[in-house]
């Protein structure tokens, strides 16, 4: 029966592919040469990836007009954590003094709790492996406990922001601990976080038995939250929030459906997948196997025979960026000396040599003009597994930066849009005359 209706489905709602050029479609909303519609504008980021003539250049992805690089490379030099310097820069639009900056980190720490009972009653009574969907049911269920959950004044929304920022983390791992426990049978803990500590040093704090890391392993995963927190407004995930804000939604309905695009492989959700598909390209070919021998599996899984067999590689190619996407170049500095460092310099080897012959391969065979390069999310996984993260926590690092980017996304579109976001679609089947029931054959 079911295969009837999918039939049905099929030969019901194929459009031919000749008719979106006839019809001039932007498919992905994407002008023919791969530059995006224009559909709004915006304070917070900017990512440059072609010149003023429009040719490729190395991608520039800039927080409020400050260059990402300089703000990595500053903290390195510096030897401090920035998560929360950033997320104050995003979502206010200036860098904080240290003044400024100790009063918001004090912020951030007293909103970092959960309603009483939350963690009993929302998070260990619904385990799942998909910690995505668990912080999606945790979002919403937070609504019921907010007595303004659709209040969208710009005070509430930042009000309802800033208690999601500091309690992501919580909720994103506590919800681990509770499939770890109910579905693979480990002890559960449920450590409380700690005023006196950064993001990033919470998150390792909740997430380990006996709450220890090390200073070196706090900063990488640091360096990781700020590459990920923002990444302009038309990235899948920023733009679902565009859409849901403007149709006057709550802050806690919209940001489960942040979560939802982000969850996407194709788009925040490439980072377990890239690390998977490592593992399957490890247990398939030898570390010291022959350019020839890894490039024939490359093509494998790009002709839908090997890993998921959906024909992609994961962690290479950009909607945006051609030549290169700037946070991957920041990452892959780190993941060197991390691998040295954890001993994983076979795989890093591998590693590389993929990041370095997936996107020939994938311009070779899909026939594309477009320079391809690997993206942030390439190495993301291979460093959380050195830190010792478990890969189903990896989508959930990238929500617990990106929040910050999706709520200054939804209060610009609050300030200054006021119209419901609605593109259009062009029917093309032709009216008919609708039939008695004793008439159809
Ligand atoms: C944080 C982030 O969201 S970063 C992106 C994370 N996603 C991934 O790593 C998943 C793998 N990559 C991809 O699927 C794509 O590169 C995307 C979704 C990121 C961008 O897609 P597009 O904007 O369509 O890329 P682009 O226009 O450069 O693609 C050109 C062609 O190459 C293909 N292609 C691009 N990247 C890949 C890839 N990694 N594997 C296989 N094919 C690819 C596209 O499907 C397209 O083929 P088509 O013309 O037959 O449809
Ligand atoms: O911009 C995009 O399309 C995807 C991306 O890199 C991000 O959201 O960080």
């Amino acid at each position: 029966m079911l295969k009837d209706y999918e039939y049905k489905v099929l030969h019901h709602s194929i459009i031919p592919i000749e008719f979106y050029q006839k019809y001039d479609v932007k498919k992905g909303l994407r002008d023919l040469n791969g530059v995006g519609v224009l559909a709004g504008l915006t304070n917070i980021s900017a990512i440059h990836a072609v010149d003023q003539s429009g040719n490729p250049i190395p991608g520039i992805l800039e927080y409020r007009a400050f260059n990402v690089k300089d703000i990595v490379a500053t903290l390195r030099k510096e030897d401090r954590f920035g998560f929360e310097e950033i997320t104050y820069l995003i979502l206010f639009g200036s860098l904080p003094n240290q003044n400024e900056l100790d009063a918001f980190q004090k912020t951030l720490a007293q909103r970092r709790k959960l309603p009483e009972n939350f963690v009993r009653d929302v998070i260990l009574s619904h385990p799942s492996e998909d910690v995505m969907n668990s912080l999606s049911l945790s979002i919403l269920s937070l609504a019921s406990y907010d007595g303004r959950s659709t209040d969208i004044s710009i005070e509430k929304v930042l009000d309802q922001s800033l208690d999601l920022i500091s309690i992501f983390p919580l909720i994103a791992i506590y919800a681990y601990h509770s499939h770890s426990h109910y579905h693979e049978f480990k002890s559960l803990y449920i450590h409380y976080p700690s005023a006196d500590l950064t993001t990033a040093e919470n998150i390792l704090r909740l997430l380990r038995p006996d709450c220890s890391y090390t200073d070196t392993e706090a900063k990488v995963l640091d360096i990781a939250l700020i590459l990920h927190m923002e990444h302009g407004g038309g990235n899948n995930s920023t733009f679902t929030t565009h859409v849901v804000t403007s149709s006057g939604s709550d802050t806690y309905a919209t940001i489960a459906a942040a979560l939802s695009s982000l969850k996407g492989p194709k788009h925040g959700g490439a980072n377990i997948r890239a690390a998977k598909m490592l593992n399957d390209i490890r247990e398939n070919v030898a570390y010291d196997a022959s350019d020839e021998v890894l490039s024939d599996y490359l093509l494998k899984i790009l002709n839908k025979q090997a890993f998921d067999q959906k024909g992609l590689i994961y962690g290479i190619g950009h909607a945006i960026y051609t030549i290169s996407d700037p946070r991957f170049e920041v990452f892959k500095a780190y993941v060197a000396d991390l691998a040295f460092e954890k001993g994983r310099i076979e795989e890093f080897k591998l590693y590389e040599r993929v990041e370095k012959m997936a996107p020939r391969l994938i311009q070779k065979h899909r026939k594309t003009y477009k320079t391809i390069s690997p993206n942030i999310d390439f190495y993301s996984g291979f460093v959380y597994e050195m830190l010792g993260i478990p890969k189903e926590l990896y989508t959930p690092l990238f929500a617990i930066a990106r929040i910050v980017g999706w709520s200054a996304h939804r209060i610009e579109e609050l300030i200054n849009m006021n119209k419901i976001i609605r593109p259009a679609y062009e029917s093309v089947l032709p009216s008919q005359k609708y039939i008695d029931m004793k008439d159809r054959k």
